[in-house]
């Protein structure tokens, strides 16, 4: 069935949804507060400051009104870095409210709030009245936009409360290459998506290092430890960090030339300062973020997160990346499973 879709958000991974769910058969009006790109999408069917050499579908439709992208829209994805959510979902919020809506809200944004460390489902609760949303569904887990791009076969998972909201993301987005899996654990979710993006900068400083194998393994694996750590200790079901948004969405972040944490963190490594990774890179590092929000909440709920703490005081403090390391290795050794 034809859904009528708006998609709030037109960098990598917006646009690429989009263009996915246009590619699906889907009626999609894809927002962005820039002029130019809408142009640039609308005319050339191009997006090069985000994913280069790639056409996008002729059926998607970029707005830079949001009223027109949401009004009648069966459903809202919202893909903006987590500091834009609060300002975009409460736009949302009052559009809908205004055209007396009620959408299903679907986000694929991964990080925490500075200072109230909320998650991105929490924050479009606030922003959006109950009676203007359906349901809010996170849509998250292995997939960076330049593999979707190219077809490459891609799982996801839908994380609702409510399984009739993640059995219609599901139908949404499902193809041939694009797998997506229902889930329960909205918080389990949540907090994979946005805490794996500081154990891939984390992976990142030891490649620029020059550590190898047996590092990377021993990080992603401790690192899956504290990530889960601290999401069982707001809710989250354990199991969660063995799928999808857990695992596999660190496996591919902590691995991949094409995750813009894990190549903040190799930079790192390779001895340039944080703020020159961050003009340089041209787009969102939410790690960088989520590793002040993650260690003051392990500070706050007493979480062991040592590793999430290192690379805290790399970034934020001015730590040596080798000091900070040689700190990890040192610490009094402990049992692997508590
Ligand atoms: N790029 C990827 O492969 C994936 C990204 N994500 C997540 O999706 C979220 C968005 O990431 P990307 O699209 O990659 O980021 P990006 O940096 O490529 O693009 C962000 C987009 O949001 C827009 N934006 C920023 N502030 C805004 C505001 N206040 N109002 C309206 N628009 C605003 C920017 O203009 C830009 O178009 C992040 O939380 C990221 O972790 C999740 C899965 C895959
Ligand atoms: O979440 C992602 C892939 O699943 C994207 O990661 P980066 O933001 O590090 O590029």
């Amino acid at each position: 069935m034809t859904e009528k879709v708006a998609v709030l958000g037109a960098g990598s991974w917006g646009s690429i949804l989009a263009n996915l769910l246009a590619e699906n058969g889907h009626d999609v009006m894809l927002w962005s507060h820039k002029e130019e790109q809408v142009r640039q999408l609308n005319e050339e069917h191009v997006n090069p400051r985000y994913i280069k050499d790639f056409t996008y579908s002729t059926a998607l439709k970029a707005t830079s009104d949001m009223k027109s992208a949401v009004a009648g829209a069966d459903v809202v994805l919202v893909v903006v870095p987590t500091k834009a959510i609060r300002e975009v979902g409460g736009r949302l919020g009052q559009l809908l409210n205004e055209l007396g809506q009620k959408s299903l809200i679907v986000h694929a944004t991964k990080g925490l709030e500075q200072q109230t460390y909320k998650r991105p489902s929490e924050m479009l609760a606030e922003e959006i009245q109950a009676e203007n949303r359906s349901g809010i569904v996170v849509l998250s887990g292995p997939s960076h936009a330049e593999d979707v791009a190219r077809r490459d076969l891609t799982s996801v998972t839908a994380a609702c409360n409510d399984v009739a909201g993640a059995e219609k993301v599901q139908q949404l987005f499902s193809n041939d290459y694009f797998r997506v899996y229902t889930n329960d654990d909205v918080i389990g979710a949540e907090f994979g998506a946005a805490l794996k993006n500081i154990i891939a900068i984390g992976a990142g400083i030891i490649n620029g290092l020059g550590y190898h194998d047996n590092a990377k393994a021993a990080l992603i694996t401790r690192g899956l430890t504290e990530i889960r750590r601290l999401g069982v200790a707001f809710g989250a079901n354990p199991f969660t960090f063995i799928g999808l948004s857990g695992v596999g969405d660190l496996i591919v972040t902590a691995t991949s030339v094409n995750s813009r944490n894990w190549r903040a963190g190799n930079q790192l490594g390779q001895g340039k300062s944080l703020k020159e990774v961050m003009d340089d890179m041209g787009m969102v590092i939410e790690g960088v973020y989520t590793t002040k929000a993650a260690y003051e909440l392990s500070r706050q709920r007493n979480v062991s997160m040592p590793i999430t703490e290192a690379i805290y005081q790399v970034l934020y403090e001015g730590a040596d990346v080798k000091t900070a390391i040689n700190g990890l290795m040192q610490r009094e050794v402990t049992s692997e499973v508590e």
